[in-house]
Parts: structure tokens; sequence; C-alpha cells
């Protein structure tokens, strides 16, 4: 079979194509029964490895707006460019030493390939920064030495050493003050002993000491296996390479299967030290790893990321300003979508969740859905429910409490919810919280167009029945003012039975509740009235700077749509 047959369902015969990652002989591996307890040291390579993958790679003005968002974020460690690439990137380094107020705990890394001419030029770009990190490369993977260095494993080793040679001297020259951090780019593609090697050769150049540690970068350049095989290879390079307490060993993790975040965090249980990465995931093909999810993972899990992740508008803004694309809408933690529910099991979840949690006032987070509070990283509560034909009746209530101060009754909430339900069928899409709003107090209180209006009221005591009370009403009926009068143990008993008189329909009140308003300008209350009639039962409401106008005003809303009911019926 050729690599081309297709199988039936019109693929190529996978198995003749692609070859499975071979397994690491580690059985004693100890990762999977780790977990992280601490922030491991966080790199940004989104000015160089995130620029290099750009369609309009970033000028001054993007690296540099960049730049100050990632020192404002905390990190300590910033790849600023491959300045013997590009003029651009040299004269970035230059703005960063003598333009750029870089705080002295934070080290300007440069990326070079192993190459002398490029290394000599890095230098010059380097003049005067504090304490910067050369980071020198080359690919160690079997296929790039046989396809693009044509060179065997002596060979690769040999443009490793000769560059640690390089760099070492002309630090040393320079009067030192530099790190070093060495890449066996394409680690992922190299046979695990060939990467020891060559390691351990540039090690052995370096030199590195206590003070001055080697960083020896293992990246999944390309991602090519499940997560457990990164976590595999970083235990067992972490065992193996030689003076490994004097190295620091750092990730750099690609996303080609997805994974990247989940290989990191694996690998990091496995015992690296460092992590390089972009905010959200900008980078290579499908990116380099998320630097902001993986932080955010190990908030979520109650350990400090030490990286400020707590105006995450600001990051994106940065992001799209400097990269020039766009955040997906679900993208972990800062998607526009990420803390909103649609569903109606979800909203009621979260609409008793986070009641529950103002009730206990613990500190602790336990919100169903939702595994960060949004508070935390600068969003706000205003998007987590929204309405649509999947929404229910608790997200409803959410809306109208959050965004109105209205607190639907559990039956109301089922009946308008039914209203609800019908306008999202009809019109296939979201409706917006002000629309749920409108259309609630124009269904239930401003009835425009209903026959009857309440006017005024006065009760007495019943001269005929003792404890009773007369309620003497003065309505309108399509405008035209009309007296009614009815007996009851209070004034809403006594108007619903004068207005059943009137109206020749026996109704009564089956559950009634107030509150008071803090929305809308003159009103000062809100009362709902659940009504039975022949029919069945529904609400009514009223709002009223006058608690017994209003509930009045809730039995006249009631009889209206009775009266709308019965009409419609015919
Ligand atoms: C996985 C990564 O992300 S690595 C980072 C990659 N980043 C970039 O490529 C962005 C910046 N790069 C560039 O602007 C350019 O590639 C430059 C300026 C560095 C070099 O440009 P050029 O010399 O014109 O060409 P090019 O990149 O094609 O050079 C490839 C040559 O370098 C060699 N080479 C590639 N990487 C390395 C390395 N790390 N160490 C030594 N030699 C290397 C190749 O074998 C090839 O050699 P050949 O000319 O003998 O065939
Ligand atoms: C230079 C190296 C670290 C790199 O960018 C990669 O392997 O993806």
């Amino acid at each position: 079979m050729d690599a081309n047959s297709h199988s039936p369902k019109g693929m190529p015969e996978a198995a003749v194509k692609y070859r499975a990652y071979p397994q690491i002989n580690i059985p004693d591996r100890t990762w999977p029964s780790k977990t992280i307890t601490k922030a491991p040291i966080w790199c940004s390579v989104d000015l160089r490895d995130g620029n290099q993958a750009l369609v309009d790679p970033m000028g001054h003005d993007r690296k540099e707006r960049m730049f100050h968002l990632l020192v404002d974020m905390g990190f300590k460690e910033i790849e600023i460019g491959f300045p013997s690439a590009s003029q651009t990137d040299f004269d970035f380094a230059r703005w960063c030493i003598e333009h750029g107020s870089v705080p002295d705990d934070v080290s300007l890394q440069v990326l070079v390939q192993c190459r002398p001419e490029l290394i000599t030029r890095t230098f010059e770009a380097l003049d005067g920064a504090n304490k910067p990190i050369v980071h020198f490369y080359n690919s160690t993977s079997e296929l790039q030495r046989r396809v693009v260095f044509a060179k065997d494993v002596k060979g690769i080793k040999e443009i490793a050493v000769d560059a640690a040679k390089m760099i070492t001297d002309m630090a040393a020259k320079a009067g030192g003050g530099y790190r070093f951090e060495y890449s066996p780019e394409s680690f992922t593609g190299t046979e695990l002993d060939v990467a020891l090697e060559i390691c351990n050769a540039v090690i052995e150049v370096v030199k590195p000491t206590p003070d001055n540690k080697l960083i020896i970068n293992l990246p999944s350049t390309v991602e090519m296996a499940t997560p457990n095989i990164y976590a595999d290879q970083i235990e067992w390079m972490c065992r193996n390479l030689d003076n490994r307490e004097n190295l620091i060993i750092s990730l750099h993790p690609h996303n080609d299967r997805g994974t990247g975040i989940a290989a990191a965090e694996l690998a990091l249980m496995a015992g690296a030290d460092r992590v390089e990465g972009t905010l959200f995931g900008n980078g290579e093909r499908t990116g380099n790893v998320d630097v902001v999810t993986m932080a955010l993972n190990m908030f979520t899990q109650g350990v400090d990321p030490e990286l400020d992740c707590s105006n995450i508008e600001r990051m994106k803004e940065v992001f799209e300003y400097s990269n020039q694309m766009a955040i997906g809408e679900r993208h972990p933690y800062v998607g526009e979508l990420v803390y909103t529910a649609f569903s109606g099991s979800h909203q009621d979840a979260i609409n008793k969740g986070m009641k529950a949690a103002k009730v206990a006032n613990h500190p602790v987070w336990e919100v169903p859905y939702l595994p960060i509070d949004p508070q935390d990283v600068g969003r706000t509560y205003e998007a987590i429910i929204r309405i649509n034909s999947q929404s229910g009746k608790g997200g409803i209530a959410y809306i109208m409490q959050q965004d109105y101060g209205l607190n639907l009754p559990r039956n109301l909430q089922v009946e308008y919810r039914e209203e609800i339900q019908r306008i999202t069928d009809e019109e296939g899409k979201e409706l917006p919280s002000r629309r749920i709003y409108e259309h609630f107090i124009e269904r239930y209180v401003t009835q425009s167009g209903a026959r009857i209006r309440f006017v005024d009221h006065h009760t007495f005591a019943d001269p005929e029945h003792k404890g009773q009370r007369v309620v003497a009403a003065e309505i309108t009926d399509n405008g035209e003012v009309k007296r009614i009068e009815g007996r009851g143990n209070g004034p809403i008993d006594g108007f619903i039975n004068a207005l059943s008189i009137y109206l020749g329909i026996p109704m009564s009140v089956e559950d009634y509740s107030e509150h008071s308003l803090q929305h809308g300008s003159n009103a000062s209350a809100i009362s709902y009235v659940e009504t039975s009639y022949p029919g069945g039962k529904l609400f009514g409401a009223g709002i009223n700077t006058n608690i017994v106008a209003a509930s009045l005003e809730a039995i006249v809303s009631a009889a209206n749509r009775v009266l709308d009911i019965q009409a419609k019926k015919g």
C-alpha cells in the first residue's frame, strides 16, 4: 500500500502514512503522583517566538507596548527578540537597554542560532545590558540532522559546542555578567540519549555554577505525542543531565496537538523549573504554550502563579494590538463568552450558587460552572447570564434581580419564562437583558391599551359584618370612570371581590409578595399578586409609591390579563 492509498472514509490510511510516537522507557516514573505547588520561573517569548509567527511582525511601537505589559505582569525574564536576524529586533534590544527603564530584577533574553556572525552581532546588541540571557540553539532532531544539516550526531554536537565556546568566551571578554540558555531545538524529535549527550557537552563548556546556572531549555518545538510522553522525557532528562543542581530546566511547549498546556503542567510535575510561553498562546503554527491559562490554572488550585493577571482586559487589548490578532470567544479565562451561561440548568445553578456564596460569606470560591471568580481577573458579573432559547427561569430571575432589582416570586418566574421562551423561539436569537425587563414592565405593569385602570380607593369598616372592611374604589373601564365596591378582610381581599363582581369573573388572591425598588425614578415598591380565576392562575404586578396602591394595581394587572385570555378565546 502506498502512502496515499485511501481508507473508505476518504483520508489516507493512517497507519501507512503516520507513525506512533515511541513510549519512553521510565517505568519508575514519579511525576504522576506529584502536584504543582509553586509557580515556575516564567519567561515570555511573545516578542520573539510569538513575533516570528506573525503575518506582519511587530515594529517598535507594538513591541514596546507588549514589553511594558510583560514587565507590569511581573515577568522576570523576557525574550525580546532575535537581534541578529533583523534591524528592528537589534534596535529594540538597544532601546530596551538605553531607554527601556528595565527593572533591575528583569533579565532581557535574546535568541541566536549557533552561527558565529550571528553571535557576534548578538553581543553588539546586548552591550551594556544588565545580566542578559544569551539563548543559543541548534536543531538536534533525527529528521533535521538528516534533511536540514546533513550531519551525524557528532557534527550536530560540534555546532552546539562551538557556539557555547564562542559565547562563553565573548561573555568573559565583555567582563562577564551574562547568563546562558541552550536549546536542543526539536527536542521532541530527538532521541533522548542524543539530546542528553549534546546538552551534557554544552554543560561541560559553560560550566554552570550555583551563582550562574545554565538554562537547559527542552522544547516541544513540534508537539508530537500525548502530554505524558513529554513529562516522561523531562523526568528522564532531569535524572540524567550532568550538574543538575546548577541547571535550570526549562520547558518550551508548542501546541500542535492542542495539549500544550497539559504537557507543560505534567512536565512541571516531572521536575522542570521554568516555562517559556506567550500570552494567550500566540506562536508558530498552533502557538506556544499559553502562560496566562497556565498561570490561572495554578491560581484556581490555590497556588500563587506569580504573574499578575488581574487586568485580563488590558492583556487582551495589548495582545490584539501588538499581535494584530483576535482572541477567540471561548479562549480560557479571557474569551468574551467564558463567564457566560446561556443554558437554563447552568443559569439556575449559577444563580443559586451566587446566592449561596453571598449567604455563606466564605472566602473559598464555590459557584457551579464558574471555576474562577470573574472579578479576580478584572471581569464583571454582568455577562454571567445571557438569555436565549436555551435559557430557563433561573437565568431570567437572575437578570431581573441583578440588573433591575426585581425579585420575581418562583411561580411568576415559571410564568414569565414561558413568555420569554416564546419570544426567543420566535426570534431565534439572544434577548438582551433590557428587552426582558421592558417586556415584563409592559406585560405586567404598564399594560398599554389595557381595559381596566386603577385610579383610587378608600376603605372603611363594614357596618353589617364585624371585622370586615368595605373597599370603595375608582377604576376606569376603557377610559370611563367607574366606582366599584367589595367586602373582605382587608383592602386586597375587598378590592378583588369588588373587581370580580364588576367584571363578572370570580377571582381570588393565591399569593402575594412585595419589595421596595431601587430602580426607576419615582417608584418605591413593586407588588406581585398571583390570582386564580376559572381558567387557572396568573400573576399581575403593580409599581407605586404607596404599597397598598401597588397591590391593587397588581390585581388590576392580573384582571386585564384574564380579560385578554378570555378575549382571545372569544
Ligand atoms: C524553532 C524556532 O522557532 S527557532 C527560531 C527561528 N526563528 C527564525 O527563523 C526567525 C529569525 N530568522 C531569520 O531572520 C533568518 O533565518 C536568519 C537571519 C537568522 C538567518 O537567515 P539566512 O542565513 O538568510 O537564512 P536561513 O535562515 O535560511 O539559514 C539557514 C541556514 O542556517 C543553518 N541553521 C539553521 N539554524 C541553525 C542553528 N540553530 N545553528 C546553526 N546553523 C543553523 C541551516 O542549516 C542553514 O544552513 P545552510 O545555509 O548551510 O543551508
Ligand atoms: C528556539 C527554540 C527554543 C524554539 O523556539 C522552539 O523550539 O520552538
